[in-house]
């Protein structure tokens, strides 16, 4: 009897994900990255269960290619943008992705880029490249906003917002907010204050995004949202770039009319190498990496393929997509 046969979108994935599937099932990969060569090797797989990585949109066509053989869907993110979950329910297909799998290494990255962002770093690098770091004292030189003793406001108190809060306690802040579509006892526990998103943009100092992108979401940090932040904010994405027009962001950076930002996340992605944003001094930003420790993969990887497995079985998932 031929073996389940599982399809993995990217040959990029860790190779423990492949000892996590054992010998139960047949494991084919792309050895390319790109839709089209999916869309030519998906109709000769016949795949039972797929393993999706993040930058191909899993849709219709991608599921029409696949089979109605397919029985299970395990993708390697916590964003699901990407996905076109009610296709997957129209077709009974049931999905799982990894929502706080790595949400140490992104909380770590947002906190690096708050930091970053608040320090100048950008800036400090330029003038050390450029000879403008004096041979004297100037007590006014770069000085930086202090995220102790700061406002935090938290966009998204998922997983990663919720380790972001936790660890940022570590540094002292004076009050933290957030918002979201319902209050979260976690929240509480850490002395989070639930407030609407206006009252969180005018009253912090830091904004950190962590919430999902979704057609309510998308652009939510634009130009309204800029003039209504502090002169002094700073503001952080390490979600997804499509929740913050980046033309707004330009122009905010520009005026002054917030300090920084840090981005790991950018819209469109890769940032065009000739991007204005790349030319401002008080940004940082990083090639969506939040997720990319060797701990961070191996660990969302092991899960994908759990998932894969109880999907083929029949059995409950243990991180169901369900929205
Ligand atoms: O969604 C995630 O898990 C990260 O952004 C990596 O894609």
């Amino acid at each position: 009897m031929s073996l389940p046969r599982v399809f993995v979108s990217n040959h990029t994935v860790p190779e423990t994900m492949y000892d996590a599937f054992g010998t139960s099932v047949e494991v084919i990969r792309n050895t390319e990255y790109d839709r089209a060569s999916i869309l030519k090797l998906l109709p000769r797989v016949k795949p039972h269960g797929l393993f999706w990585c993040a930058g191909v949109t899993l849709d219709k066509e991608i599921l029409d290619a696949a089979g109605p053989q397919l029985k299970v869907v395990g993708c390697m993110s916590s964003g699901y943008n990407h996905v076109d979950v009610a296709e997957l329910k129209s077709r009974g297909i049931p999905v799982a992705y990894v929502p706080s799998t790595a949400k140490d290494s992104v909380s770590n990255v947002a906190i690096l880029l708050a930091l970053a962002a608040s320090r100048r770093f950008t800036e400090g690098r330029w003038n050390i490249e450029q000879g403008r770091w004096k041979n004297h004292f100037d007590a006014q030189w770069l000085l930086g906003q202090e995220i102790s003793d700061s406002t935090v406001g938290i966009v998204g108190f998922g997983g990663i917002g919720h380790a972001i809060a936790k660890k940022l306690k570590a540094f002292g802040i004076a009050k933290l907010l957030y918002t979201g579509h319902k209050e979260k006892p976690e929240a509480k526990e850490l002395g989070a204050q639930f407030v609407d998103q206006e009252t969180l943009t005018k009253e912090s100092d830091f904004i950190f995004i962590s919430a999902p992108l979704n057609e309510k979401t998308r652009k939510m940090c634009n130009a309204d949202f800029f003039s209504k932040m502090k002169n002094t904010g700073i503001l952080v994405n390490v979600s997804r770039g499509g929740l913050v027009d980046h033309d707004a962001l330009l122009k905010a950076l520009k005026d002054g009319e917030i300090y920084s930002a840090g981005l790991d996340v950018t819209d469109p992605e890769p940032l065009n190498v000739d991007s204005e944003l790349l030319k401002l001094p008080n940004i940082v930003i990083t090639p969506h990496i939040g997720a990319s420790t060797f701990r961070a993969r191996n660990a969302m990887g092991n899960l994908v393929a759990k998932n894969i497995l109880l999907g083929l079985k029949g059995e409950k998932l243990l991180t169901p997509l369900d929205i």
